[in-house]
């Protein structure tokens, strides 16, 4: 993922400081963020004023997934919104880091005000078993988001991605059965395994109620973002503030952009890396991937009450 960095927090200067420090409510104790220690030429210069508003706070929501579902482009939409402050790069706290603790965690959060939501996204949580009750250890009032996709799709990009590090892998197809001649799919291989999005969901179900938990379709974040933004910031309990006009379509991207980049006027789109060039898939084998999902497909879309149109 990227590594842009949170939010200059210049706007908020003035209620942070009026306001003071934002409570820390449901949450196990852990001892308070010192405020930042500037450095000794800041000191007493009005950049210290700026530099130290706000608090860390453990996340309120995190994107939880899916590995290549769309995570970064929701998260580079909804830092446009002044009540969200997001973690740039992914912290992987509760899938690599857990031992770190949770003031290392919570050291990784950009300083927020009273009435600010702090975010991250790291997309493997979704599938790491014991994510959701080390999420639900934090606070059981964590909201959840998950960006889907369809699976045979999201296995293409995966494996593009894999495709774009290690030029010498074997084809899709041949990582995809386990024996070509009777269509049996290794489900075994990670891009096949993080698309059965019932099974996950099951697991985070044990620990989570459904309606704390938002599922966003990747293609319609794609198709229509506002609308998609619109239901995020409905869950979030924000201010519908990202509307169709932060939004236009490059043609050469091929990708829907924001017009303003979060604290910049310029234009921008996703890099490089998001928005890849898949590679030719014989049908017979999409078609047998389809065949596969389809009863996961449509348990999920059970379990969520939601129709992805992916069958
Ligand atoms: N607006 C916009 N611009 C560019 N790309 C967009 C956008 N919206 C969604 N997408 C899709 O996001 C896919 C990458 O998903 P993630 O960001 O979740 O990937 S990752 O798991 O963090 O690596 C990426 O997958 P690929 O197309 O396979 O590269 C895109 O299809």
């Amino acid at each position: 993922g990227c590594l842009a960095l949170g939010k200059a927090p210049v706007f908020a200067w003035c209620s942070g400081f009026l306001v003071g420090r934002t409570a820390c409510h449901s949450r196990r104790p852990v001892p308070p963020t010192p405020p930042q220690s500037p450095a000794p030429f800041l000191r007493s210069s009005p950049l210290h004023f700026f530099s130290g508003s706000g608090t860390k706070q453990l996340p309120q929501a995190i994107i939880i997934g899916v590995k290549k579902g769309g995570t970064r482009a929701l998260l580079e939409f909804l830092r446009v919104h002044p009540d969200v402050r997001a973690v740039g790069a992914e912290p992987h706290f509760f899938d690599r880091s857990y031992d770190k603790g949770l003031a290392w965690y919570r050291d990784l959060m950009p300083r927020t005000l009273d009435g600010q939501i702090t975010m991250e996204k790291t997309p493997s949580y979704f599938v790491t078993r014991e994510a959701p009750a080390r999420i639900s250890a934090m606070s059981k009032d964590t909201k959840l988001i998950v960006v889907v996709r369809d699976p045979v799709t999201r296995a293409i990009s995966d494996y593009t991605q894999t495709l774009s590090k290690r030029p010498d892998i074997p084809t899709f197809e041949s990582l995809t059965f386990k024996n070509r001649s009777t269509g049996l799919i290794d489900t075994s291989w990670s891009a096949i395994q993080i698309g059965i999005y019932a099974k996950h969901l099951e697991h985070w179900l044990r620990h989570f109620p459904i309606g704390q938990m938002l599922f966003v379709s990747g293609e319609r974040l794609i198709s229509d973002p506002a609308g998609e933004l619109g239901r995020v910031q409905d869950f979030l309990g924000l201010k519908r503030i990202i509307t169709d006009k932060h939004f236009y379509f490059n043609k050469t991207k091929g990708f829907p952009c924001l017009k303003k980049a979060e604290g910049s006027s310029k234009p921008h789109c996703l890099g490089k890396t998001k928005g890849r060039t898949h590679p030719e898939i014989a049908q017979e084998v999409v078609q047998r991937l389809r065949e596969f999902y389809r009863p996961f497909n449509l348990k999920f879309y059970q379990m969520t009450g939601h129709d992805f149109g992916w069958d």
